[in-house]
């Protein structure tokens, strides 16, 4: 079978706009707990859509004053939670679970809700709700600023939406208003679940959207100048046009992408490709994949969090010094300039 005779037949329940209904949140005092990459997308299209938002902050540092630019008045996490009806947690996954247990625990109450953008503090237990309240998800497919550009434009990113608890009997409906909310049924929402989501966001992201490109990015720019070529050409090779092939992709598929370019391209790409990621790389990917679903790679990130990130920096650091990121900040000045504006 190829992939056009499977048309339609793939894709479970796609929910849209009339499978949406905001009624469900409307009146309720939303907290939004964070306002980074995805609080920030998510507390102003919230509140463009109509809804009641309070973004709750620790400190008042970087966020709160952009919170503030952005026309939003951030409160104490105390003040925004009180009498909330619904908590979203936008604070990185490694600080829920204290944010939970020191803020949120003291003030839950019977039918009050407790949602995510990934499931990775229920899954893995970090958080272990009381059964008389809503657990639900909206996990954005997109990082937090395309949340915003997508939904300013008039469109949405797709969500994928799951039920962790069903305390109302309203959750999947609840999770789908905060999805509309968002632009996503513009686009399309898929059901899924914790587990679902967690895994295999989490494999997303170590095997190839940021761990396997930005190592494979480093190791062909790296090869090319090994070889003796200047870095700028390395750079424009091996890193900068990467975002063009993958808006092709994006756009047509990995298909449409190959029939955009040369024939040469085509043939070189599609029989080197396979040898560089060969089965032996593809049996350290299920390795990786399996520690996923173990647990072991969410035990060795809280461990690495709670000795203080240290390796984590120190891979920041190396990168930041790196000869590929050098010239590419030198670089991104030309590609950027030549950048139509919208
Ligand atoms: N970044 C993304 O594009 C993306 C995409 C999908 C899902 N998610 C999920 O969304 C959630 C939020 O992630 P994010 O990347 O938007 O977070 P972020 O790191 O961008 O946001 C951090 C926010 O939390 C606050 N914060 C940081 N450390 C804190 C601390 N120790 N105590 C209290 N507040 C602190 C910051 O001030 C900021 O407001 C996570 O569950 C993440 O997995 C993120
Ligand atoms: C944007 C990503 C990588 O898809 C998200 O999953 C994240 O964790 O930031
Ligand atoms: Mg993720
Ligand atoms: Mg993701």
């Amino acid at each position: 079978m190829n992939g056009v005779s499977l048309l339609g037949k793939i894709l479970g329940k796609v929910y849209t706009e009339n499978d949406a209904n905001l009624d469900y949140i409307r009146n309720k005092k939303i907290a939004i707990l964070g306002y980074g990459s995805q609080g920030r997308a998510w507390a102003l299209n919230l509140r463009d859509s109509g809804l009641n938002v309070h973004v709750g902050l620790e400190r008042q540092g970087n966020s709160w004053k952009q919170a503030v630019s952005d026309g939003i008045t951030p409160e104490k996490t105390e003040d925004a939670l009180k009498d909330s009806d619904i908590v979203i947690f936008l604070v990185p996954d490694m600080v829920q679970r204290k944010i939970y247990t020191e803020k949120v625990m003291p003030v839950l109450r019977d039918g009050m809700d407790l949602v995510f953008a990934h499931g990775f503090n229920i899954h893995y237990k970090l958080i272990v709700p009381p059964e008389n309240v809503d657990v639900y998800m909206a996990a954005p497919k997109a990082p937090g600023p395309s949340v915003r550009e997508f939904f300013v434009k008039g469109g949405g990113v797709p969500v994928l939406v799951g039920v962790h608890q069903d305390h109302s009997g309203n959750a999947l409906n609840k999770a789908l208003a905060i999805a509309k909310g968002l632009g996503a049924t513009k686009a399309g929402v898929l059901e899924t679940s914790f587990r679902e989501e967690t895994e295999t966001d989490l494999m997303g992201e170590q095997l190839d959207l940021v761990g396997g490109l930005t190592a494979m990015l480093r190791a062909t720019f790296q090869t090319i100048v090994d070889l003796g070529y200047r870095p700028e050409m390395a750079y424009f090779e091996a890193i900068n046009e990467m975002k063009l092939i993958t808006d092709q992709i994006y756009d047509k598929g990995l298909s449409g992408m190959l029939r955009a370019v040369s024939d040469t391209a085509k043939y070189g790409g599609l029989t080197v490709g396979p040898y560089i990621i060969n089965d032996e790389v593809k049996k350290r990917m299920r390795e990786k994949a399996e520690m996923i679903r173990s647990g072991k790679f969410a035990s060795e990130w809280i461990e690495e969090y709670d000795e203080g990130s240290k390796h984590l920096q120190a891979l920041m650091d190396d990168l930041d010094n790196s000869l590929e990121e050098q010239v590419g900040r030198e670089l991104r000045e030309i590609v950027l300039r030549g950048r139509p504006k919208n």
